[in-house]
């Protein structure tokens, strides 16, 4: 196993007075790849703020809500990805006529996420799965030694999901991943965190679990514990 990057030593994680996971115990190591499980409000984001808070600069991050501007084109959604490390002329140059160098990039990346041919187009007339594609490439655009995705492949075809995982992958030696795709979570992932009721109740080499030990993350199935497991080009 690689180096530590953090270790949490029961810190309370929650949004002002409101606990959500007390007394919370958990560590992350370089070259890890964790799938994080649990149900609706279980905890997920709140976990993934506190790792990006604590992880800074090295990290990538994919929000949940995506973040986009839906008026600005693909092109320009992604180079936002890194407006931090451009001085404000170059970005309204940018903003005007794209730099060649940030364009090809982009490019390569767009290329390889099936959004080729795209670049031009607003955000705002993508689907949903060209949408998540696109918050996926700022994030890699990033460039950073981790990433933090919250559920960036919620909205794809499980064919698409592994297929942008296995993009994160090559670009990255850790991730942390909020999803709701148990067998991803066991199929492609080194360990699985999993939140249950305020805690986390499963911490353990994916190897090591089955689907059924997944299930009892999700209380509310009702039996039906396939939430997310179909996805779709939403
Ligand atoms: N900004 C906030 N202020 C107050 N409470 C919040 C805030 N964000 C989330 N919460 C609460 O914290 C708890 C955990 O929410 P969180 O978003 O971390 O869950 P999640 O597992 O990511 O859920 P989902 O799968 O629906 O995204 C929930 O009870 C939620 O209502």
């Amino acid at each position: 196993m690689g180096a530590s990057l953090l270790a949490l030593e029961g810190v309370d994680l929650g949004h002002g007075d409101q606990v959500v996971l007390p007394g919370l115990r958990l560590g992350l190591c370089h070259g890890e790849r964790v799938a994080l499980l649990g149900q609706s409000g279980a905890g997920k984001s709140t976990l993934l703020h506190e790792l990006r808070h604590r992880l800074g600069e090295s990290a990538a991050w994919c929000p949940q809500q995506h973040g986009l501007v839906p008026g600005l084109a693909v092109y320009h959604n992604v180079y936002m990805g890194r407006l931090a490390e451009h001085s404000a002329l170059a970005n309204l140059w940018n903003l005007v006529r794209p730099l060649a160098g940030p364009w090809h990039q982009v490019a390569e990346l767009c290329d390889a996420l099936g959004l080729a041919g795209l670049m031009h187009r607003p955000v705002g007339q993508l689907s949903g799965g060209q949408r998540q594609r696109v918050a996926i490439a700022r994030a890699l655009y990033q460039q950073r030694a981790l990433f933090l995705g919250d559920e960036p492949v919620a909205s794809v075809d499980p064919h698409q999901a592994l297929r942008l995982l296995e993009l994160i992958d090559a670009r990255h030696a850790t991730s942390v991943i909020a999803l709701h795709q148990r067998e991803l979570a066991l199929t492609h992932f080194d360990r699985v965190w999993g939140l249950r009721d305020g805690r986390l109740v499963i911490d353990a080499p994916a190897s090591t679990l089955r689907l059924a030990d997944l299930d009892a993350l999700y209380p509310d199935a009702g039996g039906d514990s396939a939430e997310g497991e179909a996805g779709g080009d939403a």
